[in-house]
């Protein structure tokens, strides 16, 4: 792991939070089981905000999760949220991250520790957040982690077990976070491959994508376990290519979280891939969906740094041919079908 950078003092004790949907709620909820973190939480929705002081849950997402006052303030304004907060937690589609950090500056961020949640990059400039924050805000690269892993926002707020990595080349500001991250029903690892944790998390969203088109089109389990098995060496053979460490990809940060996007009810990027199998035009797919489906915007971004890679990526050339060059799902499936193995 790399070194400490000694301008940061690598401890977590107050988080602005970034965002208001699912996955924040379901974070703040993990943070508010012990007793070492305190939230300033950012939302950009007033009326949401109004609602939480006054009833102590979100009313949009995950309603059953109790939001506790006295570990959990409320923002209307991010400038404020981030002053007093030692780590800045982003959990806004990625999207949407650059118009949801607004006009903030480099200023704003000085001293400050980032945590990346997001699973998914900044589209047209095809970097990942946490790139973004250290080219835009120069964060330093030790003072970064990413959380990754297996685990959906509705099951942690069922307080179903799940496990979480966090990935940081500073193993100090790593092994901090997961501490202040473990509770009754969540256990936490650490690694240092930061880069890699954020492009398998990036993709295997993708590839949930290609497995709701899969089911869509009446493809079989048997199928789908072809799939996501080609899939793992898709990334493998990217991964190399865009960030060659020595990693397990086998361990949960990356399998386990290909896996729970392609198999899960719960997964938006197979639901929105189930519909467009089914027949909806991408359009509809989203505008039906409440949540977004990174998988929209991953595709395009990974598709168009591997032009450059060249890695054999057969499943997320398909994806982006239906999402962006309106192949049919029907045809492109047949390409694929005889490109797996
Ligand atoms: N849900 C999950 O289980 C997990 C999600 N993630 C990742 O977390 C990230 C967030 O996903 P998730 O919480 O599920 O998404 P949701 O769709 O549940 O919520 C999205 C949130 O982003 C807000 N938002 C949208 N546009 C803007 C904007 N321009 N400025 C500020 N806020 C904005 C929405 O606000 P509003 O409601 O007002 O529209 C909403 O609060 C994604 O990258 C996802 O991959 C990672 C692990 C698990
Ligand atoms: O990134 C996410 C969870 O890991 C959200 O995407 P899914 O809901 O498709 O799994």
């Amino acid at each position: 792991m790399g070194t400490l950078n000694t301008e940061f003092d690598t401890s977590v004790k107050r988080i602005a939070v970034v965002g208001g949907g699912s996955w924040a709620t379901a974070l703040i909820k993990i943070f508010s089981e012990g007793d070492q973190v305190k939230l300033n939480w950012w939302l950009r929705n007033k009326k949401d905000i109004n609602h939480i002081r006054r009833y102590h849950s979100n009313p949009r997402y995950l309603g059953a999760v109790k939001i506790e006052p006295e570990k959990v303030t409320p923002y209307e304004d991010l400038r404020e949220a981030i002053k007093n907060a030692d780590t800045v937690m982003l959990a806004v589609p990625a999207a949407f991250i650059i118009e949801a950090l607004g006009d903030l500056t480099a200023e704003d961020f000085k001293g400050k520790k980032i945590i990346s949640t997001i699973k998914g990059m900044i589209p047209k400039q095809n970097i990942l957040v946490t790139q973004y924050m250290e080219d835009v805000f120069g964060i330093p690269h030790d003072a970064i982690a990413v959380i990754g892993g297996p685990c959906h926002a509705e099951e942690v707020a069922m307080e179903k077990q799940s496990y979480l990595t966090v990935a940081s080349s500073c193993n100090e500001y790593a092994e901090s976070l997961a501490d202040a991250m473990k509770c009754r029903f969540i256990k936490t690892a650490t690694v240092d491959d930061l880069y890699g944790v954020e492009y398998c998390a990036v993709m295997k969203n993708i590839i949930a994508v290609a497995c709701g088109v899969a089911h869509g089109l009446n493809y079989g389990d048997n199928f789908q376990a072809v799939l996501v098995s080609n899939a793992l060496q898709e990334i493998k053979c990217f991964l190399k290519r865009a960030y060659n460490i020595e990693r397990d990809l086998a361990s949960s940060a990356y399998l386990g979280d290909l896996l729970v996007t392609t198999y899960s009810q719960f997964s938006r990027n197979r639901t929105f891939g189930n519909m467009i199998g089914r027949g909806y035009s991408v359009k509809a797919a989203q505008l039906e969906m409440e949540m977004i489906a990174e998988g929209y915007y991953a595709s395009k971004s990974i598709y168009e740094i591997n032009k450059d890679l060249g890695a054999e990526m057969p499943i997320t050339t398909a994806v982006f041919h239906i999402i962006y060059e309106r192949i049919s799902p029907y045809v492109e499936f047949n390409i694929l079908k005889n490109k797996l193995t």
